[in-house]
């Protein structure tokens, strides 16, 4: 994290000239570049070349899925036809080629690990740094077996899931974030100054410094409450349930809505305003563990919330300590787009003022 951070902060560094710009974009592929680090053990290049063939068809399947999903009237056979279903059968080629690639060869990096002597793999993989940094795939190809219990499409889909999941919503996250900071330069002098005092004169902030960063974490959580990156989640009820007065039958499909429950002014008063300390110890104390569910909840919830937070903490930390954020659009002025995704219309306009 801490090595894509740097990359994105000399790429900010060069944005520094007064000019709005939109960041969306830049943020996106720093948070694909940690996550296919983290998931595939390699580097996809993102922020330096986004223009490549796998980054492209992650784009164009993160568009073409929403518009998929919000026009179940469209039978399989005719979106095979339409410009969308080409572009989608293209994009997963690419993608499913891709991870296969690499899925063969981190199995032979570590078949040959394994017939090297125990000794002589720890060895090279304390000079090479190897053990230090496992990806998820290489976890996943040692417990599966052979094949025996996880297929390498199993292994494909579940690399697939963390890579697709894990870049599009912290995106969002940050972003709304920054927007919400740089609409209130007050708060945005609070972390500042807590930043400052925890990193000193580092740039990033490392692994340990994260815990210490409390109030980046009320920041993070209450933009997370006012605009959270998953919006609404769709489960099917198994069982027939009564609430108030209505009946719900059993296999009915039902939608959370998250945004609507985090803005109730039931739950959190004048939900407009942006106001971290709502998530201070003491303020919390209280409220519906329910009534504030970014993560959704209970044995589905998302598997990477703590990466989510360490990743967020790492970026937010890096971008603040170096730049004073203004935003370009008021937050009541924004339009958001209905997609998988909670993203601003207009991306994030915002200018960087160097600080230090
Ligand atoms: C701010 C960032 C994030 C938010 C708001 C978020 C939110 C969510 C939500 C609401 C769900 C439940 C979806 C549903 O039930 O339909 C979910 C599931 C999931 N998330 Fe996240 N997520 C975030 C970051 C991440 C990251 C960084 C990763 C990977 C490292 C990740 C991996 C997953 C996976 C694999 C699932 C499916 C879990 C399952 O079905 O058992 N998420 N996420």
């Amino acid at each position: 994290m801490e090595e894509k951070t740097k990359i994105l902060l000399d790429i900010l560094d060069k944005k520094t000239d007064g000019i709005s710009y939109n960041i969306y974009q830049d943020i996106t592929h720093c948070t694909l570049d940690i996550i296919c680090e983290t998931a595939m053990g390699v580097n996809v290049n993102a922020m330096s070349n986004p223009d490549n063939e796998f980054i492209q068809a992650v784009y164009t399947m993160s568009d073409i899925i929403p518009w998929k999903m919000s026009r179940p009237y469209i039978p399989e056979f005719i979106f095979n036809i339409l410009p969308q279903g080409y572009k989608s059968r293209h994009a997963l080629k690419v993608l499913h080629g891709f991870s296969e690639n690499i899925i063969s060869s981190r199995k032979k990096i570590l078949q040959n690990k394994s017939s090297r002597s125990e000794k002589e793999s720890s060895d090279a993989d304390e000079l090479f740094g190897i053990k230090k940094r496992l990806s998820l795939l290489d976890m996943l190809l040692e417990a599966s077996e052979d094949g025996k219990i996880l297929s390498d499409a199993d292994i494909r889909e579940e690399v697939d899931t963390f890579v697709f999941e894990g870049h599009d919503t912290t995106t969002s996250s940050i972003s709304w974030t920054l927007l919400l900071l740089g609409n209130n330069p007050e708060i945005q002098e609070k972390l500042y100054q807590e930043i400052k005092e925890v990193l000193q004169d580092k740039s990033i902030p490392s692994f340990n410094n994260l815990p210490e960063l409390k109030y980046l974490e009320c920041v993070i959580k209450e933009s997370l409450r006012m605009f959270p990156s998953v919006p609404f989640i769709i489960r099917t009820i198994e069982q027939e349930i009564q609430i108030d007065q209505y009946k719900i039958p059993a296999g009915t499909d039902i939608l959370l809505h998250i945004y609507a429950l985090h803005n109730s002014p039931e739950y959190y008063p004048n939900p407009d305003v942006f106001d971290p300390d709502r998530f201070l110890p003491e303020n919390c104390v209280g409220r519906h563990p329910y009534s504030y569910i970014p993560f959704s909840a209970g044995p589905r919830n998302c598997i990477g919330q703590k990466f989510a937070m360490y990743e967020e903490k790492t970026i937010l930390a890096s971008i603040i300590k170096r730049y004073k954020v203004t935003a370009m659009e008021k937050i009541k002025d924004i339009k958001v787009i209905p997609d998988i995704v909670l993203r601003p219309i207009n991306g994030v306009l915002v200018t960087l003022q160097r600080r230090e």
